[in-house]
């Protein structure tokens, strides 16, 4: 098939230095303010409401041709590559590391014509053992390497262990850092304790951006979920994210709308603005789509940015990369022939 490659390249490009908008008003990355429990009580969400509308995203008409194949690659740059496992090790980080720095094989890149691109990963993401090894791995490129930290997955150390891990990854160069809130603080209502747990992390995370995990399958309603939302931004999360991907329940639309619409109603009260990284179980081109046009929806075009936006996933590149096969030669390419994520 012919693609129009200057018309792809121009498609893909990104808006990063556009001033962050919503409804026409600038906004600002995040800062720590003060925890208003009003807001935190005001919270409603109508659960069928979200659910009759998160079932309509995946039914509606996806984007096609070029402008698939631009979201694809949008997708890509959004992605923090990710390993999680218990059998991990610094061999199977380094092939993660470069496969991030080149998420395409040079056919695919060739035929599509985004050479000028230089398409990367939005950052890999590891466990703390192996912040070193990744940072090492992706020199001389500018992708973050992002730690889980906090006791991950369960969140359950204790506290002056949790924030001492965060400064081990940041010491060790990490730039960014996915935290795990306690869910107990959450179903308690503890919003108090919540509310100086992310601060505390946040402190400890210095320069390096903070991504506050909620363990969203975990917290029984979307009403906790939203409420959690709103604690982690006031303690100054940089981002929220869905889940550790170890939960039963892992990323869902409808825990997203939840999240990006109480990201939206922030930014409208506050004028800052907060990034969103659903995780999980996310392993398909086609639901890469469904969360783009998610928060398309929502927050608008600076929400499909790096800056802003990501998905965790550990299996989701390979097959974005047989969607691209498909755009550019018509023909599906065997799933083994993409064995890194
Ligand atoms: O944060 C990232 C998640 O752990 C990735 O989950 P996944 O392995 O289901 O893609």
């Amino acid at each position: 098939m012919a693609v129009k490659q200057e018309e792809l390249q121009k498609k893909s490009e990104g808006h990063a230095n556009v001033p962050v908008t919503l409804h026409g008003r600038e906004l600002v990355p995040n800062q720590r303010i003060p925890l208003n429990l009003d807001w935190v009580e005001e919270v409603r969400v109508n659960t069928s409401a979200v659910e009759r509308r998160a079932a309509t995203i995946p039914a509606r008409r996806s984007v096609k041709k070029d402008w698939q194949a631009a979201w694809l690659l949008r997708a890509i740059a959004c992605m923090d590559l990710t390993t999680l496992s218990g059998d991990d090790s610094a061999e199977r980080v380094k092939r993660l590391c470069a496969k991030a720095r080149r998420p395409l094989q040079d056919h695919l890149v060739k035929a599509l014509g985004i050479e000028e691109l230089h398409l990367t990963t939005g950052a890999v993401c590891v466990y703390h053992a192996f912040v070193e090894t990744a940072v090492k791995a992706l020199e001389g490129t500018n992708i973050p390497v992002a730690a889980v930290s906090t006791g991950f997955p369960a969140g359950l150390s204790p506290l002056a262990e949790r924030v001492e891990e965060i400064r081990r990854s940041v010491e060790a160069g990490a730039s960014e850092i996915d935290i795990v809130i306690t869910r107990a603080h959450v179903f308690n209502g503890e919003w108090n304790a919540l509310y100086d747990e992310v601060a505390a992390f946040k402190e400890a995370c210095g320069q390096a951006h903070m991504k506050a995990i909620l363990g969203t399958g975990d917290l029984l309603t979307l009403r906790n979920v939203a409420r959690a939302s709103w604690v982690a931004m006031m303690a100054g999360a940089d981002f929220i994210k869905t889940s550790t991907g170890k939960e039963a329940v892992n990323a869902t639309l409808p825990v997203s709308l939840v999240m990006v619409r109480a990201i939206r109603d922030y930014a409208e009260r506050t004028g800052m603005a907060v990034g969103f990284k659903p995780a999980g179980g996310i392993k398909t081109a086609k639901q890469a789509l469904d969360w783009m046009a998610t928060m398309k929806d929502e927050l608008g075009r600076p929400w499909l940015e790096p800056t802003l936006f990501r998905y965790g996933a550990s299996s989701m590149l390979g097959d974005i990369e047989r969607q691209l096969e498909h755009h550019v030669n018509g023909r599906y390419s065997a799933a083994y022939r993409h064995p890194i994520a």
